[in-house]
């Protein structure tokens, strides 16, 4: 099997800094600073490369709930760290490293919904293009990538390779 580059460094910072461009608009002159929860693990390199792109006044959480093990997506999302920065009345802004079936975003977002969130926005380093449209659309999209399972960048292959520079899928 070999592995094929779909995204290299300055191609994710380039799609970085035009979601960037585009949250700094619409966040300019909000009355409070919106709080970024980081989903972990897999947005940390996404999260790290973004937030210095940001020109507005913020605050950063984690949440760390996960769904994939040994590649393949379980049912179930399993919560292992809720965030501990407030959350009623104010705007977050999710931060993800990919939409695939849109299960984990989708439930994070109504976890914030459900504890009093303002507005939810949503964003994703990548969304995977399936047959089958995802639980929820990402208000911010950097790249698209085509369905198979992606790695590189945050992202993980049976949980190694996250610190890969690109994005790569294996090709036959
Ligand atoms: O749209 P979905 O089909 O729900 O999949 C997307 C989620 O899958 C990955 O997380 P994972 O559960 O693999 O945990 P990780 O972030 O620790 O790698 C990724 O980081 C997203 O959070
Ligand atoms: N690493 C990785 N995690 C995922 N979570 C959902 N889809 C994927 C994928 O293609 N790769």
């Amino acid at each position: 099997m070999r592995t094929t580059c779909l995204f290299d460094l300055p191609a994710i910072d380039a799609a970085l800094g035009r979601v960037a461009v585009a949250l700094n608009q619409d966040m300019h002159g909000l009355s409070a600073p919106p709080l970024v929860l980081v989903v972990m693990k897999g947005a940390l390199v996404t999260a790290g490369a973004l937030l210095p792109k940001l020109n507005f006044a913020l605050e950063v959480d984690y949440v760390h709930a996960t769904r994939y093990q040994h590649n393949n997506a379980q049912s179930e999302l399993m919560w292992l760290h809720e965030p501990t920065a407030p959350i009623a009345g104010r705007q977050v802004i999710l931060v993800d490293d990919i939409l695939d079936e849109g299960i984990t975003l989708a439930e994070v977002a109504n976890y914030c919904r459900n504890k009093g969130a303002a507005a939810v926005t949503t964003l994703v380093l990548l969304r995977k293009d399936r047959s089958e449209p995802p639980r929820i659309e990402a208000d911010y999209v950097a790249l698209h990538a085509p369905d198979g399972y992606v790695f590189g960048y945050g992202m993980d292959d049976n949980e190694l390779s996250r610190n890969l520079p690109g994005i790569y899928v294996h090709t036959p």
